[in-house]
């Protein structure tokens, strides 16, 4: 099976509401996303899908959701503090932790995968050292 990955990098904030230690305040992390996906080559273009479409995906998706902004999980108690904060906030169901972005990753941008192309595996690094990965 042949496979292409895309690599991007992206800035945001955010801060985890249910956790005792200094990643309950508000930081920062340079997220790293690695992004693979499988499927059969093109005889037109000799590739499964040009870089530059996956790099295009992922700005659709990835880039305008998360980067740049403040992500937050949507509770009481973080409406209450941004309440007066009127930058650009990525509110989340859960936690923003990197297992749950990954997981709202792969839904949204399999949902706009063409047809015959499957994703297999994602990471997303919060740092050098911690990554979140998902694999079909
Ligand atoms: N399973 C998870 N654990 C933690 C998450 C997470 O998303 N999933 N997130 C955090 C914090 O956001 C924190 O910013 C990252 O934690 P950590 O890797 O411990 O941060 P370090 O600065 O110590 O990273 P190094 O790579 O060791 O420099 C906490 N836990
Ligand atoms: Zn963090």
């Amino acid at each position: 099976m042949i496979c292409i990955t895309k690599k991007i990098e992206f800035e945001a904030a955010h801060r985890l509401s249910n956790y005792s230690g200094a990643c309950s305040q508000i930081h920062g992390h340079t997220y790293k996303l690695e992004v693979t996906l499988c499927g059969p080559i093109d005889p037109e273009t000799d590739m499964i899908m040009d870089f530059k479409n996956l790099k295009l995906i992922l700005q659709n998706t990835v880039l305008s959701h998360f980067d740049h902004s403040l992500i937050l999980k949507d509770n009481p108690e973080n409406r209450m503090i941004f309440a007066d904060y009127s930058g650009k906030v990525t509110w989340m169901e859960t936690e923003p932790t990197a297992e749950r972005m990954i997981e709202w990753i792969v839904r949204e941008v399999s949902r706009i995968l063409p047809q015959g192309l499957a994703l297999t595996k994602l990471k997303l690094y919060e740092t050098s050292g911690s990554y979140a990965s998902w694999e079909k």
